[in-house]
């Protein structure tokens, strides 16, 4: 019998974990119902905790039936700790004898990175990952494992038969969600590096952000650094649909082919998108940018995931974002997270000589790679 060894708790307490990990798919969709709602906002524009009553007519739910269908969802999110639920005595309406219980919910940091308009949201990251085209390579994987999808580089190419880039450039829906959820990304985690580590950007006078997308990274480095001369270099249709940005340059290109020259280059979740062959191709490319612009003194910079290598002393809950993201790589974009080693396998394979990790940025890292 499986679990031989085990004792009854333990035993239930893994069948438990089964049906956990089972209905895990229902915590993210139950976000993305509440994001579609619109009730992180409603919760947080309240300015107190708002009862089950007032949020219900604000996100627009009238049916008696609904609106205890809508505690109910509320009751889970708030165990998955999205919100913070108490119980308050209602005011007593005129000639009843007892005030009824209503519930009340607060926000948390948690649910404010689900505020639509806010300036660090995380909404558009949610929404595009709970996508169902994209939720769908998960079919094929298994296919693809074993060999039936030759043809296939990974999930998403077996499951829909092209990659991910060229559903984000034809499907416009999909094209804006990616767009927000890269440049949200991008004005939190590049003002948090030019603040908290602004050597980093020391004595640099130029900088060509590699897949710089529509110039939100680069915007934040030229806000912080205002004499730096800062390049995006992106794919045509990228950039034809990036309104322009005041100070930055946008230069049509490939990676693969040539890197505009300058003092650094940044590379923020570029890597992870590829296999180590691809990823070398591109880090010489970037190489010779720098090395052009500067013999000695030059760097590239990457901001993306250094992955535990299961040695203790780390987050638990930072070391789970690494293997989610890079079983993500691997179903979608046939990218990887890297180790501390394999990230210096690549590097030493593209002619760095040395490089320094900087791990604080959750569970992503800086990574100064010197020629
Ligand atoms: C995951 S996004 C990252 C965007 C941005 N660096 C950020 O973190 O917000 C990867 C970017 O690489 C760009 N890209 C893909 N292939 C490229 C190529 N061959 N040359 C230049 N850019 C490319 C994509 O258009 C996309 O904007
Ligand atoms: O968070 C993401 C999401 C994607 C993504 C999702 C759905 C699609 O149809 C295409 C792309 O891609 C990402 C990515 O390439 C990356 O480097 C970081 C994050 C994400």
């Amino acid at each position: 019998m499986a679990g031989g060894g085990s004792t009854h708790k333990e035993l239930l307490t893994a069948q438990t974990r089964v049906w956990n990990y089972t209905f895990g798919y229902i915590r993210p969709l139950s976000l993305m119902v509440a994001v579609q709602l619109g009730i992180p906002d409603a919760v947080h524009s309240h300015g107190g905790p708002i009862s089950l009553s007032d949020l219900a007519s604000t996100v627009g739910v009238a049916e008696a039936g609904k609106v205890r269908a809508l505690r109910r969802l509320m009751r889970a999110l708030s165990h998955f700790g999205c919100f913070e639920r108490s119980v308050t005595k209602a005011a007593a309406g005129e000639g009843e004898r007892e005030a009824d219980e209503e519930e009340v919910y607060a926000p948390t940091p948690f649910s404010s990175y689900l505020v639509k308009d806010s300036p660090t949201t995380a909404a558009p990251f949610l929404l595009l990952n709970t996508y169902p085209l994209f939720v769908s390579s998960w079919y094929s994987m298994a296919a693809w494992f074993r060999g039936e999808r030759p043809e296939s580089a990974y999930g998403f190419e077996a499951a829909h038969g092209g990659t991910v880039w060229e559903s984000v450039s034809s499907v416009a829906e999909l094209k804006a969600l990616f767009n927000d959820c890269m440049a949200c990304d991008a004005r939190w985690a590049i003002a948090l590096v030019t603040k908290e580590h602004p050597e980093v950007f020391k004595e640099l006078t130029s900088l060509v952000d590699v897949g710089g997308g529509n110039g939100t990274s680069a915007k934040a480095i030229k806000d912080a650094f205002p004499d730096m001369r800062c390049t995006v270099l992106e794919l045509r249709h990228v950039i034809a649909a990036s309104p322009a940005v005041e100070g930055v340059d946008f230069v049509e290109g490939d990676m693969f082919e040539h890197v505009p020259t300058a003092d650094a280059v940044l590379l923020k979740w570029v890597l992870h998108d590829w296999n180590d062959e691809d990823g070398v191709r591109i880090l010489r490319r970037c190489r010779e940018a720098v090395t052009r612009a500067r013999e000695r003194g030059g760097k590239v910079i990457i901001v993306d995931m250094v992955m535990s290598d299961g040695d203790g002393g780390v987050d638990w809950e930072e070391v789970e974002a690494q293997h989610l993201f890079d079983v993500y790589m691997l179903a979608n974009t046939g990218g990887a997270e890297r180790t501390e080693k394999e990230w210096r396998r690549i590097l030493t394979a593209a002619g760095f000589s040395s490089c320094k990790i900087t791990p604080d940025l959750g569970p992503r890292s800086i990574i100064e790679a010197y020629p």
